[in-house]
């Protein structure tokens, strides 16, 4: 597990090292600056034309600095000087005064040639972008890019790009590499700024550990080594002892996403998967899936409510250690009774997904029976449906938009976008990393409400089984890409790759 940080939390753990642990900030420095250099190194000659694009906050200063540091090793390093030293910030006046003393080649803006650029190292703005970039800096940043550099080093993060949500602020650099101080910014993991960040590489600049730890830690990403925390299975077990994972999707001519949740909660870990479905649904499933138990009911008895029905379906729930609810339920009127039946008698966790959403959406009443073991996985449509914001506006706050809907249920909220973000019911949140674009297909988040399921069968939580659920989905879709390609990806092959995780 990693941590990530916002701008403002990067600051206060900035704060903290220098005034509290009294680390000078131009030691902090230095070492952010010798990381940059070094990595210019790893990919540049000294014949190559380096620019470093200062702004005179302490982001242009670690450019100064790198500037100075490449000079001493005899590289050809041109220093633009974008802002005056009125306002420039202590440590960017000091920085300043040693590239004078050593004899870096340093200029204004104006003054630059524009040329050939072989390696640009953006030391515009930092973490310290506040605002719209507009006016003077907008048209550098338009001159920069039309001289096309060759290669991009991004100090902290790529300048324009907003450290908490990953916004263009206006105009930003796209960089080949990003070299980022203490802990990933947030702003580097979201979209668009994850695509300008390139390859980001977290340079450990000396904050101890409790700089970071003090603070409400809330973000957080997985990586492969982190599989390990999942549970193992004991030797002495049986199919109970893994738990029950009731799904309960499909309705006529609609078989495939029941399948395939169920396949995925099997896949991941769970004991017994049980699909309780509609009775035209009972041969096809029993044929694909004939590990699952198929249990089914009348669309007619579900539209007319009767005991039968319900106390057929409060006994489905009482089985279950978890359940999958909504995966091609249609659109049908009966749908709402058994959305609200399973809500109403479940006392287990709940992935609820796809046409569960929309019924909540349709009827919003029925949020009155959501409780902390809920977990919802809308994408940006069914988020945009439940909230009654416009998709463009969600996908620019993925974060707060997922926050704010879980708090105000109390439920696990999975929101499910390029970077999927996990706002958890226990106030962390989860910034996915893993998964590509070729995952964008159909059955595919059905796959994910199996994977969260079977985790919760095995016993995980449910802030812990999203975040997890999240990371194995997306994990398998890298590895079946990197198998086929982008374009040739079946849902079902997900569930194959989970074996190789494990
Ligand atoms: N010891 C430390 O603290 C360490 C810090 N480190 C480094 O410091 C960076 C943070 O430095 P920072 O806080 O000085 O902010 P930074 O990103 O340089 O930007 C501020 C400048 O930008 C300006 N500005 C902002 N928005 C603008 C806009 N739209 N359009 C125009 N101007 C705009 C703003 O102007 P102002 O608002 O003052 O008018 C100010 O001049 C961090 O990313 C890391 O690289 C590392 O060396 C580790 C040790
Ligand atoms: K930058």
């Amino acid at each position: 597990m990693r941590y990530l940080v916002t701008g403002g939390q990067m600051k206060q753990v900035d704060r903290y090292t220098i005034e509290n642990i009294g680390i000078p900030s131009l030691v902090l420095m230095e070492r952010a600056a010798l990381a940059v250099a070094e990595e210019v190194m790893k990919h540049g000659q000294k014949t190559d034309r380096i620019w470093v694009l200062c702004g005179n906050g302490n982001n242009g200063a670690d450019g100064v600095a790198a500037a100075r540091m490449l000079h001493l090793k005899g590289y050809k390093v041109f220093a633009l000087l974008v802002a005056g030293k009125e306002k420039g910030s202590s440590e960017y006046l000091t920085q300043v005064s040693i590239a004078e003393h050593t004899g870096v080649n340093l200029a204004g803006f104006s003054d630059l040639i524009p040329g050939t650029c072989d390696i640009l190292i953006d030391a515009l703005f930092g973490v310290g972008l506040d605002r719209e970039i507009l006016g003077r800096y907008r048209e550098i940043l338009e001159t920069i890019r039309r001289c096309q550099p060759k290669f991009t080093v991004a100090v902290d993060i790529p300048s324009g790009i907003h450290s908490d949500s990953g916004q263009i602020m206006g105009i930003a650099l796209k960089a080949d590499i990003t070299v980022t101080f203490g802990y990933e910014k947030l702003g580097t993991m979201l979209y668009p700024g994850k695509e300008y960040s390139g390859k980001v590489l977290v340079a450990d600049i000396g904050f101890p550990g409790e700089s970071l730890e003090r603070l409400k830690t809330e973000y957080f990403t997985l990586d492969p080594e982190d599989v390990k925390q999942l549970p193992k299975r004991p030797a002495y077990s049986n199919k109970g002892s893994f738990g029950k994972v009731l799904v309960v999707a499909g309705s006529k001519n609609m078989s495939g996403a029941a399948y395939l949740s169920a396949l995925a909660a099997y896949r991941t870990g769970a004991g017994l998967v049980k699909i309780f479905t509609v009775e035209e649904n009972r041969t096809i499933l029993q044929t694909g899936l004939p590990e699952a138990i198929i249990t089914t009911y009348e669309a007619g008895e579900a539209e007319a409510g009767t005991e039968r029905f319900k106390e057929l379906l409060v006994k489905q729930c009482e089985w279950a250690t978890a359940i999958v609810l909504g995966p091609g339920l249609g659109q049908e009127g009966y749908v709402r009774n058994l959305v609200e039946e399973v809500l109403a008698n479940a006392y287990v966790p709940i992935v609820l997904d796809a046409d569960g959403l929309g019924t909540i959406a349709s009827n919003p009443e029925l949020t009155s029976y959501f409780t902390e073991n809920i977990i919802v996985t809308p994408h940006l449509g069914e988020m945009a449906r439940l909230t009654g914001s416009a998709v463009e506006t969600i996908q620019k706050q993925l974060i707060t938009t997922a926050r704010e809907y879980a708090d105000r249920f109390g439920i696990t909220c999975v929101l499910k976008d390029a970077v999927t973000i996990g706002a958890l019911k226990d106030q962390r949140t989860y910034i996915n990393g893993s998964g590509n674009s070729a995952m964008a297909k159909a059955g595919s988040g059905d796959v994910l409400t199996g994977i969260i399921a079977g985790l919760l069968a095995l016993g995980l939580e449910e802030s812990d089984a999203a975040a997890f659920g999240v990371w194995l989905h997306g994990r398998a879709g890298d590895m079946v890409k990197e198998k086929q390609g982008e374009h040739s990806i079946l849902a079902r092959e997900l569930t194959e790759e989970i074996h190789s995780i494990r």
